[in-house]
Protein backbone atom coordinates (compact mmCIF):
# COMPACT_ATOMS: atom_id res chain seq x y z
CA UNK A 1 0.00 0.00 0.00
CA UNK A 2 0.79 3.52 -0.21
CA UNK A 3 3.63 4.56 2.43
CA UNK A 4 5.08 7.91 2.19
CA UNK A 5 5.75 9.26 5.28
CA UNK A 6 7.19 12.25 5.28
CA UNK A 7 8.99 12.49 8.06
CA UNK A 8 12.04 10.01 7.82
CA UNK A 9 14.15 12.13 5.40
CA UNK A 10 16.02 14.84 7.24
CA UNK A 11 15.57 17.48 4.06
CA UNK A 12 11.66 17.50 4.05
CA UNK A 13 9.85 19.40 6.09
CA UNK A 14 8.92 18.72 9.69
CA UNK A 15 5.33 19.94 9.13
CA UNK A 16 3.87 21.19 5.20
CA UNK A 17 1.45 20.58 2.72
CA UNK A 18 2.20 16.40 2.53
CA UNK A 19 2.00 15.81 6.29
CA UNK A 20 -0.94 14.26 8.20
CA UNK A 21 -3.60 16.49 8.80
CA UNK A 22 -4.96 17.20 12.24
CA UNK A 23 -8.36 15.97 12.96
CA UNK A 24 -9.61 19.49 13.15
CA UNK A 25 -8.26 19.87 9.47
CA UNK A 26 -10.13 16.99 8.76
CA UNK A 27 -12.86 18.57 10.16
CA UNK A 28 -12.38 21.85 8.49
CA UNK A 29 -11.62 20.72 5.57
CA UNK A 30 -14.28 20.68 2.58
CA UNK A 31 -16.22 17.80 2.09
CA UNK A 32 -18.87 16.39 -0.40
CA UNK A 33 -21.07 12.83 0.19
CA UNK A 34 -22.89 11.34 -2.19
CA UNK A 35 -23.94 8.13 -0.31
CA UNK A 36 -26.22 8.70 2.97
CA UNK A 37 -29.38 7.03 3.92
CA UNK A 38 -31.35 10.14 5.54
CA UNK A 39 -33.09 7.05 8.12
CA UNK A 40 -29.44 5.61 8.33
CA UNK A 41 -28.05 9.45 10.37
CA UNK A 42 -30.72 10.20 12.95
CA UNK A 43 -29.49 11.44 16.73
CA UNK A 44 -30.31 8.80 19.19
CA UNK A 45 -31.59 11.69 21.23
CA UNK A 46 -34.49 12.88 17.87
CA UNK A 47 -35.42 8.75 17.83
CA UNK A 48 -36.11 8.83 21.29
CA UNK A 49 -38.49 12.38 21.15
CA UNK A 50 -40.36 11.23 17.87
CA UNK A 51 -41.36 8.13 18.79
CA UNK A 52 -44.09 8.86 21.17
CA UNK A 53 -45.95 11.27 17.85
CA UNK A 54 -45.01 8.17 15.61
CA UNK A 55 -47.11 5.91 17.97
CA UNK A 56 -44.08 3.61 18.06
CA UNK A 57 -43.63 1.21 20.94
CA UNK A 58 -40.69 -1.06 19.84
CA UNK A 59 -37.74 0.92 20.30
CA UNK A 60 -34.84 -1.21 21.93
CA UNK A 61 -33.61 1.12 24.09
CA UNK A 62 -34.86 5.01 25.22
CA UNK A 63 -31.92 6.41 26.76
CA UNK A 64 -30.29 8.19 23.92
CA UNK A 65 -26.42 7.14 24.39
CA UNK A 66 -27.65 3.20 25.12
CA UNK A 67 -29.99 3.20 21.96
CA UNK A 68 -26.81 4.95 19.60
CA UNK A 69 -24.92 1.85 21.14
CA UNK A 70 -27.65 -0.21 20.42
CA UNK A 71 -27.37 0.51 16.60
CA UNK A 72 -23.60 0.42 16.06
CA UNK A 73 -23.47 -3.63 17.90
CA UNK A 74 -26.55 -4.29 16.11
CA UNK A 75 -25.78 -3.32 12.90
CA UNK A 76 -21.93 -5.02 13.41
CA UNK A 77 -23.45 -8.68 12.14
CA UNK A 78 -21.31 -9.09 9.53
CA UNK A 79 -24.35 -9.55 7.08
CA UNK A 80 -26.11 -6.80 5.19
CA UNK A 81 -29.39 -8.63 5.64
CA UNK A 82 -29.40 -8.17 9.81
CA UNK A 83 -27.55 -5.34 9.26
CA UNK A 84 -31.00 -3.59 7.82
CA UNK A 85 -33.12 -5.04 10.02
CA UNK A 86 -32.02 -1.86 12.94
CA UNK A 87 -33.56 0.53 10.08
CA UNK A 88 -37.20 -0.71 10.88
CA UNK A 89 -36.81 1.39 13.98
CA UNK A 90 -35.59 4.61 12.40
CA UNK A 91 -38.44 4.10 9.53
CA UNK A 92 -40.61 3.81 12.71
CA UNK A 93 -40.56 7.24 14.30
CA UNK A 94 -40.46 8.71 10.02
CA UNK A 95 -43.83 8.58 9.75
CA UNK A 96 -45.36 12.22 10.26
CA UNK A 97 -44.70 15.21 8.53
CA UNK A 98 -43.14 17.31 10.75
CA UNK A 99 -40.85 14.56 12.05
CA UNK A 100 -39.47 14.11 8.58
CA UNK A 101 -39.25 17.64 8.50
CA UNK A 102 -37.06 17.66 12.18
CA UNK A 103 -35.02 14.52 10.89
CA UNK A 104 -34.16 16.11 7.36
CA UNK A 105 -32.87 19.83 9.08
CA UNK A 106 -30.87 18.35 11.72
CA UNK A 107 -29.53 15.95 8.69
CA UNK A 108 -28.26 19.10 6.98
CA UNK A 109 -26.95 21.04 10.24
CA UNK A 110 -25.27 17.86 11.07
CA UNK A 111 -23.49 17.27 7.86
CA UNK A 112 -22.39 21.01 7.32
CA UNK A 113 -21.43 21.06 11.49
CA UNK A 114 -18.82 18.28 9.72
CA UNK A 115 -17.90 20.38 7.16
CA UNK A 116 -19.82 18.72 4.44
CA UNK A 117 -20.15 21.42 2.03
CA UNK A 118 -22.67 19.18 -1.02
CA UNK A 119 -24.43 16.20 0.48
CA UNK A 120 -26.77 14.10 -2.16
CA UNK A 121 -29.18 11.92 0.66
CA UNK A 122 -31.24 9.51 0.06
CA UNK A 123 -34.05 7.22 1.66
CA UNK A 124 -36.83 5.11 0.30
CA UNK A 125 -40.41 7.30 0.91
CA UNK A 126 -41.94 4.20 0.50
CA UNK A 127 -41.15 3.11 4.15
CA UNK A 128 -42.84 6.46 5.63
CA UNK A 129 -46.45 5.96 4.56
CA UNK A 130 -47.46 4.22 7.87
CA UNK A 131 -49.07 7.58 8.77
CA UNK A 132 -51.12 8.47 6.35
CA UNK A 133 -49.16 10.91 4.11
CA UNK A 134 -48.70 10.42 0.55
CA UNK A 135 -45.42 9.90 -1.38
CA UNK A 136 -45.78 13.43 -2.35
CA UNK A 137 -45.89 15.00 0.95
CA UNK A 138 -43.38 12.67 2.30
CA UNK A 139 -40.98 14.60 -0.17
CA UNK A 140 -42.47 17.57 0.38
CA UNK A 141 -41.73 17.68 3.96
CA UNK A 142 -38.28 16.09 3.38
CA UNK A 143 -37.31 18.75 1.02
CA UNK A 144 -38.71 21.82 4.00
CA UNK A 145 -36.17 20.09 6.01
CA UNK A 146 -33.46 20.14 4.08
CA UNK A 147 -33.90 23.99 3.46
CA UNK A 148 -34.44 24.73 6.97
CA UNK A 149 -31.39 22.87 8.11
CA UNK A 150 -29.76 24.61 5.09
CA UNK A 151 -30.66 28.09 6.90
CA UNK A 152 -29.97 27.23 10.37
CA UNK A 153 -26.43 25.91 9.41
CA UNK A 154 -25.58 29.14 7.49
CA UNK A 155 -27.10 31.49 10.32
CA UNK A 156 -24.04 29.07 11.97
CA UNK A 157 -21.50 29.96 9.59
CA UNK A 158 -21.46 26.57 7.70
CA UNK A 159 -22.51 26.47 4.09
CA UNK A 160 -23.73 23.46 2.61
CA UNK A 161 -26.42 22.38 -0.09
CA UNK A 162 -28.36 19.09 0.31
CA UNK A 163 -30.27 17.27 -2.66
CA UNK A 164 -32.36 14.01 -2.06
CA UNK A 165 -31.96 11.12 -4.30
CA UNK A 166 -35.26 8.92 -4.14
CA UNK A 167 -34.57 5.15 -3.43
CA UNK A 168 -36.95 2.37 -4.15
CA UNK A 169 -36.67 -0.81 -2.24
CA UNK A 170 -35.22 -3.61 -4.44
CA UNK A 171 -37.41 -6.24 -2.43
CA UNK A 172 -40.60 -4.14 -3.47
CA UNK A 173 -42.68 -3.67 -6.50
CA UNK A 174 -42.46 0.25 -6.60
CA UNK A 175 -39.38 1.40 -8.04
CA UNK A 176 -41.52 2.73 -11.31
CA UNK A 177 -43.79 4.84 -9.28
CA UNK A 178 -40.82 5.84 -7.31
CA UNK A 179 -38.96 6.23 -10.41
CA UNK A 180 -41.98 8.77 -11.69
CA UNK A 181 -42.04 10.74 -8.15
CA UNK A 182 -37.88 11.45 -8.99
CA UNK A 183 -38.88 12.85 -11.78
CA UNK A 184 -41.69 15.15 -11.00
CA UNK A 185 -39.52 16.11 -7.91
CA UNK A 186 -36.32 16.45 -10.15
CA UNK A 187 -36.10 20.98 -10.22
CA UNK A 188 -37.27 20.56 -6.50
CA UNK A 189 -34.69 18.98 -4.20
CA UNK A 190 -34.80 15.78 -5.97
CA UNK A 191 -31.55 15.32 -7.87
CA UNK A 192 -31.71 11.77 -8.69
CA UNK A 193 -32.85 7.86 -7.95
CA UNK A 194 -31.43 4.92 -6.18
CA UNK A 195 -32.58 1.37 -5.47
CA UNK A 196 -31.57 0.05 -2.11
CA UNK A 197 -32.30 -3.23 0.24
CA UNK A 198 -30.86 -6.61 0.38
CA UNK A 199 -28.60 -7.39 -2.65
CA UNK A 200 -28.80 -10.44 -3.18
CA UNK A 201 -31.59 -12.44 -4.67
CA UNK A 202 -32.69 -8.99 -5.53
CA UNK A 203 -30.66 -8.05 -8.92
CA UNK A 204 -31.22 -5.08 -10.54
CA UNK A 205 -32.25 -5.79 -13.71
CA UNK A 206 -35.82 -6.20 -11.74
CA UNK A 207 -36.23 -2.62 -12.08
CA UNK A 208 -35.32 -2.01 -15.27
CA UNK A 209 -38.51 -0.60 -16.28
CA UNK A 210 -37.80 2.22 -14.00
CA UNK A 211 -34.19 2.99 -15.49
CA UNK A 212 -35.50 2.95 -18.39
CA UNK A 213 -38.03 5.30 -17.83
CA UNK A 214 -35.30 7.71 -16.53
CA UNK A 215 -32.75 7.40 -19.40
CA UNK A 216 -36.01 8.17 -21.58
CA UNK A 217 -36.16 11.40 -19.42
CA UNK A 218 -32.83 12.25 -19.16
CA UNK A 219 -32.75 11.69 -15.35
CA UNK A 220 -29.74 10.66 -13.02
CA UNK A 221 -29.48 7.42 -10.87
CA UNK A 222 -26.95 5.35 -8.92
CA UNK A 223 -27.65 1.98 -7.91
CA UNK A 224 -26.35 -0.07 -4.82
CA UNK A 225 -24.19 -2.98 -6.29
CA UNK A 226 -21.29 -4.84 -5.38
CA UNK A 227 -21.56 -4.29 -1.49
CA UNK A 228 -23.81 -7.72 -0.57
CA UNK A 229 -23.31 -9.65 -3.66
CA UNK A 230 -19.85 -9.40 -6.59
CA UNK A 231 -19.29 -9.24 -10.09
CA UNK A 232 -22.64 -10.12 -11.76
CA UNK A 233 -24.78 -7.20 -9.48
CA UNK A 234 -22.19 -4.63 -10.79
CA UNK A 235 -22.15 -5.91 -14.28
CA UNK A 236 -26.08 -5.73 -14.84
CA UNK A 237 -26.29 -2.36 -12.77
CA UNK A 238 -23.63 -0.75 -15.61
CA UNK A 239 -24.49 -2.64 -18.58
CA UNK A 240 -28.08 -3.98 -18.42
CA UNK A 241 -29.63 -0.55 -15.95
CA UNK A 242 -27.03 2.17 -16.90
CA UNK A 243 -26.58 3.28 -13.91
CA UNK A 244 -24.41 6.74 -13.73
CA UNK A 245 -22.92 5.87 -10.15
CA UNK A 246 -22.33 2.59 -8.31
CA UNK A 247 -23.46 2.86 -4.75
CA UNK A 248 -20.44 0.92 -3.05
CA UNK A 249 -19.40 -1.11 -5.77
CA UNK A 250 -16.45 -2.05 -3.29
CA UNK A 251 -16.74 -5.86 -4.55
CA UNK A 252 -15.21 -4.84 -8.44
CA UNK A 253 -11.83 -5.63 -6.03
CA UNK A 254 -12.91 -9.31 -7.09
CA UNK A 255 -11.98 -8.21 -11.32
CA UNK A 256 -8.41 -7.01 -10.37
CA UNK A 257 -5.75 -9.37 -9.82
CA UNK A 258 -2.16 -7.95 -7.67
CA UNK A 259 0.45 -10.27 -8.86
CA UNK A 260 3.55 -11.10 -5.74
CA UNK A 261 5.75 -8.32 -7.89
CA UNK A 262 2.89 -5.75 -7.22
CA UNK A 263 2.02 -6.05 -10.83
CA UNK A 264 -1.83 -5.29 -11.44
CA UNK A 265 -4.27 -6.80 -14.09
CA UNK A 266 -7.82 -5.66 -14.48
CA UNK A 267 -10.23 -7.93 -16.09
CA UNK A 268 -12.95 -6.56 -18.54
CA UNK A 269 -15.43 -4.92 -15.99
CA UNK A 270 -12.95 -3.51 -13.47
CA UNK A 271 -11.23 -1.90 -16.72
CA UNK A 272 -14.61 -0.98 -17.64
CA UNK A 273 -15.26 0.62 -14.91
CA UNK A 274 -12.07 2.78 -14.39
CA UNK A 275 -12.24 4.01 -18.05
CA UNK A 276 -15.61 5.12 -18.17
CA UNK A 277 -14.97 6.72 -14.99
CA UNK A 278 -17.68 5.45 -12.90
CA UNK A 279 -17.94 6.46 -9.95
CA UNK A 280 -17.63 4.51 -6.40
CA UNK A 281 -19.40 5.56 -3.97
CA UNK A 282 -17.16 3.46 -1.32
CA UNK A 283 -18.44 3.28 2.67
CA UNK A 284 -15.24 2.12 4.56
CA UNK A 285 -17.19 1.46 8.21
CA UNK A 286 -20.51 0.46 6.75
CA UNK A 287 -18.46 -2.46 4.81
CA UNK A 288 -16.68 -3.45 7.76
CA UNK A 289 -20.05 -4.47 9.48
CA UNK A 290 -21.41 -6.10 6.80
CA UNK A 291 -18.65 -7.82 5.83
CA UNK A 292 -17.67 -6.44 2.46
CA UNK A 293 -14.54 -5.70 3.81
CA UNK A 294 -12.48 -7.33 7.10
CA UNK A 295 -10.63 -4.38 8.28
CA UNK A 296 -9.78 -0.95 7.15
CA UNK A 297 -6.28 -1.53 6.18
CA UNK A 298 -7.61 -4.30 3.77
CA UNK A 299 -10.35 -1.99 2.34
CA UNK A 300 -10.36 -1.70 -1.09
CA UNK A 301 -9.93 1.95 -1.28
CA UNK A 302 -6.56 1.97 -0.71
CA UNK A 303 -5.68 0.04 -3.86
CA UNK A 304 -8.76 1.95 -5.56
CA UNK A 305 -7.04 4.97 -5.29
CA UNK A 306 -3.84 4.36 -6.28
CA UNK A 307 -5.10 2.77 -9.76
CA UNK A 308 -6.82 6.06 -9.93
CA UNK A 309 -10.32 5.00 -10.34
CA UNK A 310 -13.02 7.25 -9.68
CA UNK A 311 -13.20 6.50 -5.96
CA UNK A 312 -15.50 8.77 -3.29
CA UNK A 313 -15.52 8.52 0.00
CA UNK A 314 -19.45 8.32 2.23
CA UNK A 315 -20.47 7.93 5.21
CA UNK A 316 -23.54 5.20 4.17
CA UNK A 317 -25.33 5.14 7.84
CA UNK A 318 -23.84 7.83 9.87
CA UNK A 319 -25.81 6.69 13.17
CA UNK A 320 -25.30 2.71 12.65
CA UNK A 321 -21.72 2.73 11.98
CA UNK A 322 -21.36 5.66 14.57
CA UNK A 323 -19.53 7.94 11.88
CA UNK A 324 -19.13 11.18 10.31
CA UNK A 325 -17.20 11.90 6.82
CA UNK A 326 -14.47 13.28 8.71
CA UNK A 327 -14.42 9.96 11.27
CA UNK A 328 -14.41 8.02 7.96
CA UNK A 329 -11.16 10.33 6.62
CA UNK A 330 -9.58 10.14 9.85
CA UNK A 331 -9.53 6.34 9.42
CA UNK A 332 -8.17 6.71 5.83
CA UNK A 333 -5.61 9.10 7.03
CA UNK A 334 -4.92 6.53 9.69
CA UNK A 335 -4.13 3.46 7.71
CA UNK A 336 -3.28 4.87 4.54
CA UNK A 337 -1.15 7.89 5.14
CA UNK A 338 -3.68 10.34 3.00
CA UNK A 339 -3.12 13.95 3.28
CA UNK A 340 -5.07 17.04 2.61
CA UNK A 341 -4.03 16.59 -1.17
CA UNK A 342 -5.47 13.09 -1.42
CA UNK A 343 -8.84 14.38 0.75
CA UNK A 344 -8.91 16.94 -2.25
CA UNK A 345 -8.94 14.15 -4.60
CA UNK A 346 -11.91 12.04 -2.91
CA UNK A 347 -13.64 15.16 -2.40
CA UNK A 348 -13.01 16.42 -6.63
CA UNK A 349 -13.85 13.01 -7.34
CA UNK A 350 -17.37 13.01 -5.94
CA UNK A 351 -18.54 16.57 -6.64
CA UNK A 352 -17.78 15.87 -10.25
CA UNK A 353 -20.00 12.67 -9.88
CA UNK A 354 -22.94 14.91 -8.70
CA UNK A 355 -25.90 14.63 -10.03
CA UNK A 356 -26.70 18.52 -9.84
CA UNK A 357 -25.77 20.55 -13.41
CA UNK A 358 -21.81 21.01 -14.92
CA UNK A 359 -21.50 24.92 -14.33
CA UNK A 360 -22.36 23.67 -10.24
CA UNK A 361 -20.29 21.34 -9.93
CA UNK A 362 -17.95 22.78 -11.64
CA UNK A 363 -18.20 26.17 -9.22
CA UNK A 364 -18.73 23.95 -5.90
CA UNK A 365 -15.10 22.90 -6.89
CA UNK A 366 -13.09 25.95 -8.10
CA UNK A 367 -15.24 28.42 -6.37
CA UNK A 368 -15.48 26.52 -2.69
CA UNK A 369 -13.30 23.43 -2.50
CA UNK A 370 -9.90 24.11 -4.13
CA UNK A 371 -10.02 27.37 -2.16
CA UNK A 372 -11.11 25.45 1.16
CA UNK A 373 -7.69 22.93 0.61
CA UNK A 374 -5.22 26.00 -0.79
CA UNK A 375 -5.83 27.38 2.74
CA UNK A 376 -5.68 24.44 4.81
CA UNK A 377 -2.38 23.54 2.99
CA UNK A 378 -1.07 27.20 3.56
CA UNK A 379 -1.86 26.51 7.43
CA UNK A 380 1.80 25.28 8.18
CA UNK A 381 3.35 28.82 6.83
CA UNK A 382 1.80 30.49 9.18
CA UNK A 383 2.45 29.17 12.73
O1 LIG B 1 -25.65 -0.21 2.70
C1 LIG B 1 -26.82 -0.41 2.37
N1 LIG B 1 -27.10 -1.33 1.40
C2 LIG B 1 -28.36 -1.59 0.96
N2 LIG B 1 -29.42 -0.95 1.46
C3 LIG B 1 -29.22 -0.05 2.44
C4 LIG B 1 -27.93 0.26 2.92
N3 LIG B 1 -28.07 1.19 3.89
C5 LIG B 1 -29.36 1.44 4.00
N4 LIG B 1 -30.08 0.70 3.13
C6 LIG B 1 -31.53 0.67 2.94
O2 LIG B 1 -31.94 1.84 2.27
C7 LIG B 1 -33.18 2.25 2.82
C8 LIG B 1 -33.50 3.67 2.43
O3 LIG B 1 -32.61 4.59 2.95
C9 LIG B 1 -32.99 1.96 4.29
O4 LIG B 1 -34.23 1.90 4.98
C10 LIG B 1 -32.29 0.63 4.27
O5 LIG B 1 -33.22 -0.42 4.22
ZN1 LIG C 1 -26.28 2.62 1.19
Amino acid sequence: MQSHDSTTTSSAPAEGPRTKPTPEQVRRAPKVLLHDHLDGGLRPATIVELAPANGYQALPETDPERLGEWFREAADSGSLERYLETFSHTCGVMQTRESLVRVAAECAEDLAADGVVYAEVRYAPEQHLNGGLTLEEVVEAVNEGFREGERTARARGHRIRVGALLTAMRHAARSLEIAELANRYRDVGVVGFDIAGAEAGFPPTRHLDAFEYLKRENNHFTIHAGEGFGLPSIWQALQWCGADRLGHGVRIIDDIKVAEDGGVTLGRLAAYVRDKRVPLELCPTSNLQTGAASSYADHPIGLLRRLHFRATVNTDNRLMSGTSMSAEFEHLVRTFHYTLDDMQWFTVNAMKSAFIPFDERLAMINDVIKPGYAELKAEWLFR
